[in-house]
């Protein structure tokens, strides 16, 4: 899953692909890259990060996707809690609704995935963008996150949500200290019995340069990399990542070592 960052502020490549035409330059890099799907976002979600209205997410993201989902044949995710946002975006022929707050912070979003019948990506988070990192607190990091899980899958096969299109992802960054990330890493496969696909995204993040010494971006691909191959290894079905040539390229040579094809 390639990352197409339509935001100005987002943490390691905000105002790249401001505008539809660098938007589509960057979505067709990725996709030349190797990408499988485009995960396009128009609200940053770092630590911190002031949320953005629906106007202005709308403004940002429709004219990119209209762009993209005519000239890019890969199938698009769409990175929102809003289920404006969500109607708007299967208007245009979104494949995969990736909501961080796990279709909790808008209580028409997980209505609108059922009405509508997106596929959907529930991620872990406590709070929001800006105030999560105060809410890191766990007894048991990898217990909750799973319970967490396995009651918003719950909840959506409730709401009418069929299981088979629900994706799962721990969130990490998201309410997590390193320590947290880690571990949850470490025991990924542990989310593997609630038995759907684990979406994982590691890509840049804090926790990368916390161990690898690296400043941000570009300088932590390597470290990006190793961590994705880790995640795959720990039975992750996506990985979520900006650098996405150099991603295939390792999960390539993986694929080679690890089932010999
Ligand atoms: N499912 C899922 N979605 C996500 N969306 C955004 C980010 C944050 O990364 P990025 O989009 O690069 O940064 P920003 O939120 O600042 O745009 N991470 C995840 C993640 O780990 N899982």
């Amino acid at each position: 899953m390639g990352i197409l960052n339509v935001t100005p502020d987002s943490f390691s490549d905000g105002g790249e692909a401001l505008g539809v035409d660098a938007a589509l330059a960057k979505a067709r890099a990725l996709w030349r890259a190797g990408a499988d799907i485009l995960d396009i976002g128009a609200e940053s979600t770092r630590p911190g990060a002031p949320p953005v209205g629906e106007e202005e997410e709308l403004r940002r993201l429709l004219p990119v996707l209209e762009a993209v989902a005519d000239r890019i044949p890969i199938p698009i995710s769409v990175d929102t809690s809003k289920a404006g946002v969500m109607r708007a975006a299967w208007g245009l022929g979104a494949g995969l609704f990736n909501d961080i707050t796990a279709l909790r912070g808008d209580p028409l979003a997980l209505p609108t995935a059922a009405e509508l019948g997106v596929p959907v990506c529930l991620m872990h988070m406590r709070g929001r963008p800006r105030d999560m990192q105060r809410l890191t607190h766990y007894e048991d990091v990898l217990t909750e996150v799973r319970d967490f899980l396995a009651e918003r899958i719950d909840a959506c096969v409730r709401g009418g949500i069929a299981r088979e299109q629900i994706v799962i992802d721990p969130g990490f960054g998201f309410a997590k200290d390193l320590a947290d990330n880690l571990t949850l890493l470490r025991h990924l496969d542990a989310l593997g019995e609630l038995g759907l696909p684990i979406l994982a995204g590691l890509s840049r993040k804090a926790m990368i340069g916390a161990i690898t010494g690296t400043g941000g971006g570009r300088d932590r691909v390597m470290g990006s990399v190793a961590a994705a191959l880790w995640a795959l290894h720990q039975g992750a079905a996506i990985l979520r990542v900006h650098d996405v040539a150099e991603t295939v390229q390792a999960v390539r040579m993986w694929g080679a070592l690890a089932h010999g094809k």
